[in-house]
């Protein structure tokens, strides 16, 4: 059985069809893309999947469970953690901070002042970040991290509460190629080590391609296409709703990718 059993859920908008009778699987210690043009309807999927949206029909299952219509707060806490294109980290606060922030929040221990804020989950939180190669930034605070830094404390934030499905909403977003293939490397080494299952929205066809196990693509709600990139790549109906795109189908050299790990 998945750990994620998507099956055929709609949500409308208006006259709006965003999500249009979707289903699809994710096994455990998969990396999976979620692929399609603006307006496809990636958002309003991820925005189910954790609880923000009530699909309109269908159904979510996690680990055998129905989620659909869940509070987001009750699904992050079975275990669906999310990471957003907009940081969600704390600038002010150093990587490790923020780390031991969402250790705090996960254990609920925000009001026994009697343990002293600084030390709680202090080595638990270095753990993490040695996991996303922050260990030496551990002091610094978020905002004065290089982007592709904050990117990889988030990833450690989100790993606090130790989700076994992570949904990441383009992750890459505003990257340069190199750090976009180390961050890439590394969400890949924590699927494999954990057994992780990582759904991800993303642009770059290059990073798709190159990362993930399995893909799946949506066009104005629907799903038209599900499969490994040599199924993706010569799909008639993706290559419809990408042609004139500029958006390449092609494998990329990542002889060089997560080297900083
Ligand atoms: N809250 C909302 N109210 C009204 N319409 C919405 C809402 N959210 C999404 N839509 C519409 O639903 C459709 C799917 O939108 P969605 O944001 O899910 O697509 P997307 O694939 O994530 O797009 P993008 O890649 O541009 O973020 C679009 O036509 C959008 O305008």
């Amino acid at each position: 059985m998945s750990l994620l059993q998507v099956r055929n859920i709609s949500k409308s908008f208006g006259g709006v069809k965003a999500v249009d009778d979707v289903s699809f699987d994710l096994p455990a210690g998969q990396l999976l893309a979620l692929l399609g043009p603006n307006g496809a309807g990636k958002s309003t999927c991820f925005n189910i999947l954790n609880g923000q949206y009530r699909p309109d029909a269908g159904s979510v299952l996690f680990d055998g469970r129905r989620i659909d219509g869940m509070k987001p707060r009750d699904i992050w806490r079975l275990g669906v953690g999310r990471t957003f294109q907009i940081s969600a980290t704390f600038a002010s606060m150093t990587a490790l901070e923020n780390v031991q922030m969402a250790l705090i929040s996960r254990e609920r221990k925000l009001f026994q002042l009697w343990s002293p804020a600084a030390s709680l989950y202090r080595d638990e939180a270095m753990v993490l970040l040695e996991q996303v190669g922050m260990a030496a930034q551990a002091e610094r605070a978020c905002g004065v991290l290089a982007y592709g830094d904050i990117k990889r404390v988030e990833l450690a934030v989100a790993l606090a509460n130790r989700p076994r499905l992570l949904l990441m909403d383009e992750p890459t977003a505003g990257m340069a190629p190199q750090e976009r293939n180390a961050l890439m490397a590394l969400t890949k080494k924590l699927v494999v080590e954990r057994n992780l299952s990582v759904l991800f929205t993303e642009h770059s066809m290059d990073v798709v391609f190159t990362f993930a196990d399995r893909m799946i693509v949506l066009a104005r709600g629907q799903l038209i296409a599900e499969g490994d990139g040599d199924v993706i790549r010569n799909h008639p109906k993706v290559q419809e709703v990408y042609f004139g795109s500029g958006k390449t189908f092609e494998k990329q050299d990542i002889s060089h990718a997560g080297k900083s790990i």
